[in-house]
């Protein structure tokens, strides 16, 4: 039986992939072999022994330790794309948002409530403190080309804009499914020197936190619109709120608001809403459910942020599944612990990400189950599955 832990509220379309008979869940699940969480941060928990795998529903890992739980053998893994289309949809509402002054509008619209007859009159008279520019023509910047970054990049073509795209670790995949006419920018300087608008689709680590900044603010177009529906903490508050004071920014469309952004002028804030639509939660839980389920029942790694993805069709009676450190001859040490113990390797497969690395194990017949504390002896080894 396995157990999984919850630690935010998850589509049970994805709970549902877990077999009842095989698996229970919840969240007050004690020692559990994985966690689904989105949001949640796991930055100050104590990872039980138990822990095998962690699933984030969703593509943003910065509420997870990754090293940690690499160090302590914990699988993590993400849902690359799943709510990528919401995001999309979400960032095209940003733009219009950035341009129409709609929000305001919106909430002076109301504020006519019990003028009568009047009301129509007054909609002609105040409407022109609403009046915003249309995106046709004008430069998208768009920082990051993965899943989100690639269709909103498509998207602004679709609306008649001028795109330019920065992403210097771009993916052969997303250059495959993204518009001709995005304009390859080969530095941020080219992005923030050229666009009306920036749109940030990068995750949140310690090369991009703290991106947006005063000096990068600097090298923008006076009257810049800024989106963030990516992460809170690319962008350096004090600066962009000093920013949007100076009128340098014209429009700061957050999807991370914080008390200091709220009615702050210029400030557009959403509650984190980027991801939030039936379909995206549905489809971030049924991924991660199934590569929880694919980890736990056969130990191939398929989407994993923190470990390199590794599969191997089963083939025999026994699978040792190895996590060690990526250093140079523990593959030949695994392999010959399995030798001098005169056991047969029937097949073998290995991969490396950064300093960790997998190792399945395949054999034709059974051994004691035992030698899997043969393997973990080696300092370099820091965990062994037998399946
Ligand atoms: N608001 C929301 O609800 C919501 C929903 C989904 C994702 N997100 C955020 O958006 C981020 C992107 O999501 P995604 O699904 O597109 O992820 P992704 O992994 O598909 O794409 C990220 C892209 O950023 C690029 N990148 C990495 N470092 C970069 C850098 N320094 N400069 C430029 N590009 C860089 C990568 O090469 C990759 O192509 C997530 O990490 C998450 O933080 C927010
Ligand atoms: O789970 C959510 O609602 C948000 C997910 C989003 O921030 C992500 O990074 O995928």
């Amino acid at each position: 039986m396995f157990h999984i832990k919850t630690l935010n509220k998850i589509s049970p379309l994805g709970m549902e992939k877990f077999d009842r008979s095989t698996y229970a869940w919840g969240d007050d699940i004690e020692n559990p072999d994985a966690v689904m969480v989105r949001s949640a941060s796991m930055h100050d928990m104590e990872m039980p022994e138990s822990l095998l795998a962690i699933a984030r529903a969703g593509a943003g890992v910065n509420n997870i330790p990754l090293d940690k739980c690499a160090e302590e053998g914990i699988v993590v893994f993400n849902t690359p794309g799943a709510n990528a289309n919401a995001v999309k949809e979400i960032v095209l509402l940003g733009l219009l948002l950035s341009s129409r002054k709609i929000a305001p509008a919106i909430e002076w619209v109301q504020s006519l409530k019990g003028q009568g007859a009047e009301v129509g009159k007054l909609v002609e008279k105040g409407k022109s403190n609403f009046v915003g520019p249309e995106l046709k023509g004008k430069k998208l910047g768009v920082i990051g080309l993965g899943a989100i970054g690639v269709l909103v990049a498509n998207a602004a073509i679709s609306l008649g804009m001028t795109v330019y795209g920065y992403d210097p670790y771009l993916s052969v995949d997303a250059a495959w499914g993204m518009h001709t006419s995005v304009i390859h920018a080969t530095s941020l300087r080219d992005i923030y020197e050229n666009c009306d608008y920036i749109t940030l689709h990068v995750p949140c680590n310690t090369e991009t936190k703290g991106m947006i900044n005063a000096s990068s603010i600097s090298m923008m177009k006076t009257g810049v619109r800024i989106l963030n529906f990516a992460r809170g903490e690319l962008v350096v508050e004090e600066d962009m709120l000093s920013a949007l004071d100076e009128k340098k920014v014209t429009v700061y469309v957050t999807d991370f608001p914080t008390e200091a952004q709220l009615g702050h002028n210029g400030v557009v804030a959403l509650p984190h809403l980027g991801a939030s639509t039936p379909e995206s939660e549905d489809n971030c839980a049924k991924m991660a459910a199934e590569e929880l389920i694919t980890y736990l029942e056969s130990g191939n790694i398929v989407n994993s942020v923190n470990y390199p993805n590794v599969s191997l069709p089963k083939s025999g009676e026994m699978r040792f599944c190895v996590l060690h450190k990526n250093v140079s001859g523990t593959l030949s040490k695994i392999s010959t612990a399995f030798s001098d113990a005169g056991i047969n390797i029937e097949n073998m497969i290995n991969g490396s990400k950064k300093d960790y690395a997998y190792t399945i194990v395949d054999l034709a017949q059974k051994v004691d189950a035992g030698f899997a504390e043969k393997l973990t002896a080696d300092p370099d080894v820091i965990k062994v599955r037998v399946i």
